[in-house]
């Protein structure tokens, strides 16, 4: 008798979430947009890596970059940036942006970060992987690769969703049905991270927590500032300490 086994994905990519950025891809760098969260986090993400990492001079991987927000403002900062993403429309919109705003220290190639580790292991500095974990079938199997790819000594960095009653709250019934924020359907609950589960990826991946912030928002006000709580949306510094 044949034991049944469990099908594994070929590529550990969602065609359906790629096509949901595709789709959406020309209006990535409208402040106005669906887009508008990602780019009122960025200053605070952005300066929340630098202070760690010190980017100028660095080479870094943004994983997941999309139409490059913040892997086109981590160039801004004097890094050296290779972003990533599996959807071709995203890039082609970051390329294009970048060149309009005369930034030549981004690239941008559409790959997964599995077959990149493969190629290019230890060749990082730093890695970023922002908002992009809740989108894959398998998120450990990025971490892992993500330790793969940065040098001993670098740092990697997440930042997703809780997975909560408050997260559902503000990150799906808010953002998606209340505020209209985000369009309906952008995130699936079943896919959010709680960080304990993210902290085991880290460890068993190799890699070393540094620390973890939480990411806030006044629907009233509109503002958004980091602090300890990481009931809803949160980042997380870590560092490869070994070689292998
Ligand atoms: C919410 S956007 C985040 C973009 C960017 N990281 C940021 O925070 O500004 C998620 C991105 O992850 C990409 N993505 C989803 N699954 C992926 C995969 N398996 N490999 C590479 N990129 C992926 C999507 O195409 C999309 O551009």
């Amino acid at each position: 008798m044949t034991q049944a086994t469990e099908q594994k994905p070929l590529l550990n990519v969602d065609a359906s979430e790629i096509a949901k950025f595709e789709a959406l891809a020309s209006q990535w760098w409208d402040k106005q947009s669906q887009f508008k969260p990602l780019h009122d986090i960025n200053p605070l993400r952005l300066n929340w890596v630098d202070e760690r990492v010190s980017l100028s001079g660095k080479r870094v991987l943004d994983v997941g970059c999309g139409g490059g927000i913040l892997s086109e403002s981590m160039a801004r900062r004097g890094a050296e940036v290779l972003g990533i993403d599996m959807g071709e429309a995203p890039l082609n919109v970051a390329r294009l942006h970048a060149e309009q705003e005369g930034v030549t220290t981004v690239s941008y190639r559409q790959c997964t970060v599995e077959s990149l580790a493969e190629e290019m292991p230890a060749s990082f500095d730093v890695v970023t992987c922002l908002e992009m974990l809740e989108h894959v079938p398998d998120p450990s199997a990025i971490v892992a690769a993500c330790y793969r790819l940065v040098k001993p000594g670098g740092q990697v960095f997440f930042s997703t969703l809780n997975r909560n009653p408050k997260s559902w709250l503000f990150a799906i019934v808010g953002a998606e049905y209340v505020l209209r924020m985000l369009p309906r359907g952008t995130h699936d609950y079943r896919k959010f991270i709680r960080p304990a589960e993210l902290a085991r990826w880290v460890r068993e991946a190799g890699l070393t927590l540094n620390d973890m912030t939480g990411l806030h928002f006044n629907p009233v006000t509109g503002r958004y500032w980091l602090a300890p709580n990481v009931d809803v949306n949160y980042m997380l510094g870590c560092t490869r300490v070994k070689a292998d």
